[in-house]
């Protein structure tokens, strides 16, 4: 074995064939030679893609096996599959069983090879706090983690503290409370609603040790250092979808495992001074709103309540009255309708961390949040469109899904600091239906009269003042009855007992409290079970809860969070 300062190599046999095996600066490669000495063809593994290496003929799937050797050794690497259809390739555990001419041979290659991952690959995860929501998507978390995942986890030496979740906010309340001293990342396994637990336990976390108030719109929150990882085992998978490209728990889990970084914009939603929820992926008014709130009473049907609900929506045709203002972000950078796609290095993102963070010191890593403690982010002119919509959706990135594998926004940013506010407008059901299908499909559902799209910074939504006078001239005195027992108790007014519908309820009540009396008078809240006039406001679907407020400001945090991601690779590479 030859070993200098940069280069290590030897000869080393798979099964009877002979290779020439090197370790120099990044890579490991092993070409196969033949009898007559001639280089065959040859495989390298980035030092930053190794999983581990461990001594003997080790296998770990189906099940764990080792042969315990003198001379082998086994390479455990990230291995790129054949593309998967329409989305991009999963990543699997790839295998090589090395057999050496001697153990001390044998020995010093997996002394240089661990080294090489210590130096090349720095900001792998050694300890996670994982969090399994046992009831998400298809209730597999538990499975889904212990057979896929654990096993990974263990060969690249992370240990990891599972928390199997009794309740919903457990796992916030966990982050925000206990002493997360060694902890590298926390990590969830189930869906969207499961993130959205993760990142708000992180952020808070985050504020309350900086001392930055949550609420004040205007602030400029601290960046998050925990990185968060997600084990896709939910219904929509929207965020693991958008930031990995596939939903695929061991593509995932090995993303965690290489330390893969990908920072990500946040959008917080206030109601006058209050913080109500941060939203990564879809903050949507109308149809999205009614889908949710609808799915909630039929949550047994797992992830096919969403195509239930969303047909029985569509069904309802309704739109909505609503004014909406918006701070433009900078056209000259990027577009919502401009074609290209945020992928992995994306270069859109990568400038857009210079104009976010202005005062970032490389080499401490540290963001001086006092220097401006207060964002420039809100200044500029506002834009103001009223009208009645079929839907108003604000997404911070693509917001892909399996269901729409390029996305409510194919062209948003994971980490550009903008939102991309999408707003349709009132059409007739086929108009609709054409938008909403070509989100399966490769035309532009921006290409249709009744839709408009805007990359921006900030939105304030609210109810305008002359819609509501209209419906006063309707007098509807069932309606207003509803409304002020609503007002008095929500639990009066609806026998049912289905967690969504009350809440649906609960939302106008709380709503009302908030304005005045005569708005209460005319705003009917039809939950389609018990009360009988249509009602002239949605919800608010924020990440899959509906929120409860109507007239929210949201503004957009570039690059608040990290995730164990890379965004999407360019299938062309796989
Ligand atoms: C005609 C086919 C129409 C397909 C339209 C697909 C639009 C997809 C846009 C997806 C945006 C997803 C944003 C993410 C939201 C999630 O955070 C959130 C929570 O997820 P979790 O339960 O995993 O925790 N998920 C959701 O709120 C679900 C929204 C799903 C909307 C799907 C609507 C399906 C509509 C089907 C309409 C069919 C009309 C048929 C008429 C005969
Ligand atoms: N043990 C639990 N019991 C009930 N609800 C839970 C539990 N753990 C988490 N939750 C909540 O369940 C909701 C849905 O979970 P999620 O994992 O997103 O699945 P899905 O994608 O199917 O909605 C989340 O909002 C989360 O707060
Ligand atoms: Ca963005």
């Amino acid at each position: 074995m030859e070993i200098d300062s940069v280069r290590v190599e030897s000869s080393l046999w798979i099964g009877n064939k002979r290779y020439r095996a090197h370790l120099s600066g990044w890579y490991f490669s092993w070409t196969e030679i033949d009898k007559r000495n001639r280089e065959k063809k040859t495989i390298s593994v980035p030092v930053s893609e190794v999983i581990g290496v461990k001594e003997g003929r080790v296998e770990i799937q189906p099940q764990k096996k080792v042969e315990d050797t003198d001379i082998d050794f086994t390479l455990f690497y990230v291995k790129r599959s054949s593309k998967g259809n329409g989305i991009r390739a999963p990543w699997s555990l790839g295998r090589t069983q090395f057999c050496c001419p001697s153990r001390a041979v044998r020995d010093q290659w997996i002394t240089q090879l661990r080294t090489a991952l210590k130096t090349h690959s720095p900001s792998r995860p050694h300890r996670l706090l994982v969090f399994i929501n046992p009831f998400g998507g298809k209730k597999r978390g538990k499975q889904i983690f212990h057979s896929l995942v654990a096993p990974l986890f263990e060969l690249a030496g992370i240990s990891s503290h599972v928390v199997v979740t009794e309740r919903a906010n457990q796992a916030r309340d966990y982050i925000l409370k206990k002493d997360l001293t060694g902890f590298d990342g926390v990590i969830c396994v189930g869906g969207d609603g499961m993130f959205s637990e993760l990142l708000h336990g992180v952020i808070g976390r985050t504020q309350q040790e900086a001392g930055v108030s949550e609420h004040d719109l205007t602030v400029m929150l601290q960046p998050c250092d925990l990185h968060i990882g997600i084990i896709p085992a939910g219904s929509t998978d929207c965020v693991c979808f958008t930031t990995i490209g596939i939903n695929d728990p061991v593509t995932s889990t090995l993303h965690i495992i290489i330390g893969d970084s990908q920072p990500l914009d946040v959008c917080s939603v206030h109601y006058q001074s209050t913080l109500v929820r941060y939203s990564v992926s879809m903050v949507g008014y109308g149809f999205y709103g009614d889908v949710l709130a609808e799915s909630e009473r039929h949550r047994w049907m797992g992830p096919l309540r969403y195509d239930y609900s969303g047909c029985m929506v569509y069904l309802g045709n309704r739109s909505y009255p609503g004014l909406v203002q918006y701070l433009p972000a900078d056209s000259h950078i990027s577009s919502p309708r401009d074609n290209t796609r945020c992928l992995s290095g994306c270069r859109v993102c990568s400038e857009s961390k210079e104009r976010l963070f202005p005062h970032f010191d490389s080499s401490s890593s540290l963001y001086s949040t006092n220097v401006s403690q207060y964002s420039s982010e809100l200044e500029g002119e506002w834009v103001t469109v009223e009208g009645r919509f079929k839907c108003v959706s604000l997404t911070c990135m693509s917001s892909s899904c399996p269901r729409s594998p390029k996305g409510l926004s194919p062209s948003a940013h994971l980490a550009d600091g903008t939102a991309d506010l999408i707003l349709v407008r009132e059409t007739n059901p086929l108009g609709f239906l054409t938008y909403l299908h070509r989100h399966t499909n490769t035309q532009d559902q921006f290409d249709l009269p009744f839709v408009e799209v805007h990359r921006v910074r900030a939105v304030r939504f609210s109810l305008p003042p002359g819609e509501e006078e209209e419906e006063e001239e309707e007098g509807d005195r069932e309606v207003q009855a509803s409304a002020e027992r609503v007002l008095d108790d929500p639990e009066k007014l609806c026998s049912s007992d289905i967690a969504g519908h009350s809440q649906q309820h609960l939302a106008g009540r709380t709503e009302r409290r908030n304005v005045t009396t005569s708005r209460v008078k005319h705003r009917g809240f039809v939950c389609g079970t018990c009360c009988t006039k249509p009602r002239s406001i949605s919800v608010w679907n924020c990440d899959g809860e509906i929120l409860p407020h109507t007239e929210i400001s949201c503004r957009i945090h570039g690059q608040l969070v990290r995730l164990f991601a890379r965004g999407i690779e360019d299938s062309t590479m796989a």
